[in-house]
């Protein structure tokens, strides 16, 4: 895919924000009558959609400079309060419950849930999507076929050649010295591994090494061992357990971090596992997100559950999971807005939606997925802590770390969080999200071969 022209995600919805050329924010979505959707509508077995998707071009992977924005929080409150985004309303709509953090932290009744969510019948398509298509088709050369090494090695490559070179240049034909492994912890800490890792990898390099030559592929090596050892009691898959009709599935994080685009490959993922998949477009603070889902779900066949921008989350979540157990889904997967103004606001609206589906199910979400964007580096320790507090953060999905030379941050996360890591996404196209490995992510790092 190029990197400088968007794919069909991109026309869409445009990179964060803005609108698509050919489709007004206002304009209702449409199905087209008897229009395939996408490649992978109307494919019987979904095991197969995943293939079918990926010859779809997704938007340039490379963050713009608007998502350097949308992703900005300021050092000062260290990730507590969230930017409103330059163009977007800083605050929901009036009327909204996220209109008044106070509101959310009011118990929830029948007011609480006014809303009017729709079903959305599978599969749905915004009218302009068939073409976008077939442009992206005719326009764009086809993907190269890479297995997730493949994918994970190269989305990893700004980390591991920037180690690397690193590597290289301090460990060739020199001998080892309190000088060198000084370097090496730099290199280390700026690749984001934290303070605590890199020196403990720096420890292990040095052990018995003293005033001896190592080569940088025994260094490395080293590397990608402390990584794995580091990352193994973390690397832990999301098991859904069947015995919840719907598993519920939350995902938070603060706005840009891919919590849509994950949900979007998750349930392409669950229904080529033959789990049916209900979608809640709880993002309700951006319109965009809310036509993002659909279009994944349209992708999909996935039911998409949505309301109004602007409408109540809590009480959007609250309609999907009944209309989920009424249907017998297997997993919900309940999308939330990352555009909250600051903390206050951020933890009434989680823990109203957290509160509110609880009356449905004692025991949901079943999982709190924390969507972490890579690229934002040493932020994201702070993100799990603001996140932890208003819901309950049970593992992590880290995006991103193609755009960045800091993937250390994931060993960082797991060195001082330990909160299960269960996905990884090295690109925008459902291949390249996968469950967390520790080997292949401490290889892919150390920039050594699969192992
Ligand atoms: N390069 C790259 N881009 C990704 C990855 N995951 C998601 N994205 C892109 O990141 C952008 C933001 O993703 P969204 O899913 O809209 O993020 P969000 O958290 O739902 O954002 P809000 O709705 O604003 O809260 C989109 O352009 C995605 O395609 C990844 O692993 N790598």
């Amino acid at each position: 895919m190029s990197e400088d022209k968007p794919g069909w995600f991109g026309r869409l919805f445009g990179r964060k924000g803005s609108q698509p050329a050919d489709q007004p924010a206002d304009q209702p979505v449409e199905p087209p009558i008897d229009s395939p959707a996408s490649p992978a509508e109307g494919q019987p077995d979904f095991a197969t959609g995943a293939d079918a998707v990926e010859q779809v071009p997704l938007p340039p992977s490379e963050p713009d400079p608007d998502e350097s924005d949308r992703n900005a929080v300021p050092d000062a409150i260290e990730g507590a309060d969230l930017q409103p985004i330059a163009g977007e309303p800083e605050r929901p709509p009036a009327g909204t419950a996220g209109d008044d953090p106070a509101r959310g932290a009011e118990p929830a009744d029948e007011t609480e849930l006014a809303r009017e969510p729709v079903i959305e019948p599978p599969p749905v398509q915004p009218v302009d999507v068939a073409a976008a298509l077939a442009h992206d088709a005719a326009a764009e050369p086809q993907r190269e076929a890479k297995g997730w090494w493949g994918r994970l090695t190269s989305g990893m490559k700004r980390t591991s050649s920037a180690l690397s070179e690193r590597v290289t240049g301090l460990f060739t034909k020199r001998k080892l010295d309190a000088n060198t492994l000084e370097d090496l912890e730099d290199a280390l800490i700026q690749a984001d591994f934290g303070v605590e890792t890199a020196t403990r990898i720096s420890e292990a390099v040095g052990k018995g090494r003293y005033e001896k030559g190592i080569s940088p592929d025994e260094v490395r090596a080293i590397l990608a061992t402390e990584v794995e050892r580091a990352l193994d009691p973390v690397a832990h898959p999301l098991v859904i357990d069947t015995a919840r009709k719907p598993f519920v599935i939350l995902c938070v994080g603060v706005n840009g971090a891919g919590k849509t685009t994950t949900l979007g490959k998750l349930s392409l993922k669950f229904k080529a596992e033959g789990r049916s998949v209900m979608l809640a477009a709880g993002d309700t603070f951006r319109a965009a997100a809310i036509d993002q889902l659909k279009v994944w779900g349209a992708r999909t066949g996935t039911p998409v559950i949505s309301g109004a921008q602007g409408a109540d989350a809590a009480g959007l979540a609250f309609d999907a999971l009944k209309q989920a157990q009424a249907a017998g889904t297997d997993v919900l997967l309940i999308d939330t807005a990352g555009r909250l103004q600051n903390k206050a606001g951020l933890m009434a609206e989680l823990e109203k939606i957290i509160r509110v589906i609880r009356k449905v199910d004692p025991e949901a979400p079943h999982a709190t997925l924390l969507v972490l964007d890579a690229t934002v580096g040493q932020n994201a320790l702070s993100q799990v802590e603001l996140f932890s507090q208003a819901a309950p953060v049970s593992g992590l999905v880290m995006t991103k770390l193609d755009g960045t030379a800091r993937g250390g941050i994931l060993v960082a996360l797991a060195a001082k969080f330990g909160l299960p890591v269960h996905f990884i996404g090295v690109g925008e196209s459902v291949e390249d999200l996968e469950p967390f490995a520790a080997r292949d992510f401490a290889r892919a790092i150390a920039g050594l071969e699969k192992g």
